[in-house]
């Protein structure tokens, strides 16, 4: 598989604190990778840099644009998603008073610019789209389970609910690669064991790739073929699942202690 993402030496300052530290990761096509680090490793950061929240202090980000690696550094957060990036926040970011629908449609809308010309005088052409773009709202909600709950307001969905439904919006953008930022947080175990199966179902029916930041371990080993280890603003391992469980320098960043 090629590689979609390549970061080199990514550092972050925020005035004397370095945030993080000549921070390089790949990831390739299709890929599920977990990025995990204990309180305050630099994980979040590290997403608001590769999704052009926040820009870097130094370093490169690289996007795969048909064949070659693009530079996106200095882009705007909006260019990076338009490019394919989409992404969820560790606190649930939906249009509360919208419907669920209307939530997942919103995020659909860049895929298809209608003419204003064809939009004003309402051609077939507009309404064929606007139907097709409704359909493929449905047929991702009905995914996720969430086609009943279609015109429900997003505020009167219980807490898992909406997450799930943060996911559906990331996915509506039809990106190439998908970052999680915590997607279990606030989960119960049976809903974490929900999110795992679906996150799997996604990833393998979209064929997108998937870096994800979680807590929750059962969630990260089951799901992750590979993972990043942040400890303190630097990469300290990197590794399948089973290596990054016994990896010494892992454990003692976790535990404060060797093994
Ligand atoms: N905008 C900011 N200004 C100053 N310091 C910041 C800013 N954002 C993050 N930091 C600091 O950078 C460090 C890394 O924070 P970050 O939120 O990336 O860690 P994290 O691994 O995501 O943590 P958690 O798992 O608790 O969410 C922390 O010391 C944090 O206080």
């Amino acid at each position: 598989m090629r590689t979609i993402l390549k970061v080199d030496s990514l550092v972050k300052k925020f005035g004397g604190l370095t945030a993080v530290s000549n921070v390089s990761l790949q990831l390739k096509e299709d890929e599920l990778v977990a990025l995990i680090g204990p309180n305050g490793a630099g994980k979040t950061t590290v997403f608001n840099l590769l999704t052009g929240v926040i820009s870097q202090t130094s370093g490169t980000i690289r996007f795969r644009e048909k064949e070659d690696l693009i530079s996106l550094n200095n882009k705007k957060a909006y260019q990076i998603a338009s490019l394919g990036c989409a992404r969820t926040f560790q606190n649930i970011r939906l249009f509360k008073n919208m419907t669920v629908l209307d939530n997942v449609l919103v995020a659909m809308t860049n895929q298809y610019k209608e003419g204003f010309l064809k939009s004003i005088f309402r051609f077939p052409s507009f309404y064929r789209t606007e139907d097709e773009i409704l359909k493929k709202a449905r047929d991702l909600l009905a995914i996720f389970d969430l086609d009943k709950d279609m015109y429900k307001l997003a505020s009167n969905l219980p807490y898992g609910i909406q997450r799930r439904l943060e996911i559906v919006r990331g996915l509506a953008m039809q990106p190439k690669i998908l970052f999680l930022d915590e997607p279990a947080a606030g989960m119960n175990p049976e809903e974490t064991a929900d999110l795992t199966r679906l996150i799997r179902k996604i990833q393998k029916q979209f064929h997108i790739t998937v870096l994800l930041i979680e807590h929750d371990m059962s969630l990260v080993m089951n799901l992750a073929e590979r993972i990043y280890v942040l400890d303190q603003g630097k990469m300290l391992a990197e590794g399948t699942p089973s290596e990054i469980q016994q990896n010494k320098a892992v454990i003692k960043a976790y535990l404060g202690e060797e093994g």
